[in-house]
């Protein structure tokens, strides 16, 4: 399948400095990636050069078959900055009819984007009054102009309540389903764990890995949770079967490697009418995201 981004070995520096080192990525048709990074990892470093706004130093890219900031790429490619800017006097209304004349695009389709992302009943209002949530989807609307095949999304949801994230997040499932590529930078971790294919986490200016969820939490080997919970009257011997463990309120609280999940389920098992039950707790995308993000040493 063609890709509608291409990154290959992309460095960047800014006076003599490292913002991207060798960077290697890919977003196929369809597909939603979520990049991840401390503030200063260099995401949008890598966003302003897959726009066209800034040059590189070395590699490739590729947006839409052409070059960053060629007529092509700028067509078919959308972005949604992290902090959206709009003339406060304007109505919605009024503000996407600007964006769509300067696209070239028919005016009358302005009502129908502000009501994708729900916004049908404050179009007549200015913007001034809208709440930052609000403000957020207007740069939504505007990122939607066109039908765009890449999505570039700098933390599209920061402001955004969590009903709004989700319905943002079902828009966004709805593009990819036509299929748009989108990327996006997120700091909210647990969100876009759910939300998108793949995930890259950028440390330094590098990529430190990428892949879907399922084979981070394999490349990292970090050990697994286990809470067992004693039955009525049998807690201090559980405690006492279980020493590596640690007693709280309800029950014992227990680590092990991934290769000894099963094992250790089949010990604890073992003591049978002792064991009321037990939640298997696997690393958090937080302790995956710092395991990563500490290997290079930040
Ligand atoms: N115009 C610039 N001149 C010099 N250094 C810059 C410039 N823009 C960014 N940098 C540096 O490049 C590195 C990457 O910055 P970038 O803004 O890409 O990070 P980021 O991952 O987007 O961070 P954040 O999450 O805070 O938005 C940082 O060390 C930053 O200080």
């Amino acid at each position: 399948m063609t890709q509608s981004l291409i990154l290959s070995t992309l460095t960047k520096t800014y006076q003599g400095v490292p913002a991207l080192r060798d960077v290697s990525l890919s977003v196929a048709p369809g597909e939603r990636v979520a990049l991840l990074g401390h503030n200063g990892a260099g995401k949008s470093t890598m966003m302003k050069i897959i726009l066209g706004l800034i040059g590189h130093d070395s590699g490739t890219v590729e947006v839409l078959g052409g070059a960053p900031g060629s007529a092509g790429a700028r067509e078919g490619t959308a972005y949604l900055p992290e902090n959206v800017a709009f003339h406060p006097a304007l109505t919605g209304l009024e503000q996407m009819r600007h964006y769509l004349r300067l696209r070239g695009e028919p005016v009358g389709t302005a009502m129908d984007l502000l009501a994708r992302v729900g916004l049908a009943d404050a179009a007549r209002r200015r913007i001034g009054t809208y709440s930052k949530g609000m403000r957020q989807r207007v740069g939504l609307a505007q990122a939607l102009i066109g039908r765009p095949r890449l999505l570039v999304l700098d933390e599209p949801t920061s402001g955004l309540d969590p009903v709004s994230r989700r319905d943002f997040y079902e828009l966004l499932d709805g593009l990819a389903a036509e299929g748009a590529s989108i990327l996006l930078s997120s700091h909210a971790l647990t969100e876009v764990e759910a939300r998108t294919d793949r995930l890259v986490i950028l440390s330094g200016g590098v990529v430190v890995t990428q892949g879907a969820l399922t084979d981070l939490r394999r490349q990292a080997d970090l050990p697994v949770m286990l809470h067992v919970t004693p039955r009525d009257g049998a807690r201090d011997d559980l405690a006492a079967a279980l020493p590596q463990g640690r007693m709280n309120g309800t029950g014992v609280h227990l680590h092990c490697a991934q290769d000894d999940k099963l094992a250790t389920l089949r010990r604890i098992t073992g003591l049978g009418d002792m064991v009321s039950d037990i939640d298997v707790i696997p690393p958090s995308l937080e302790a995956i995201y710092s395991h990563f993000s500490r290997r290079d040493g930040q």
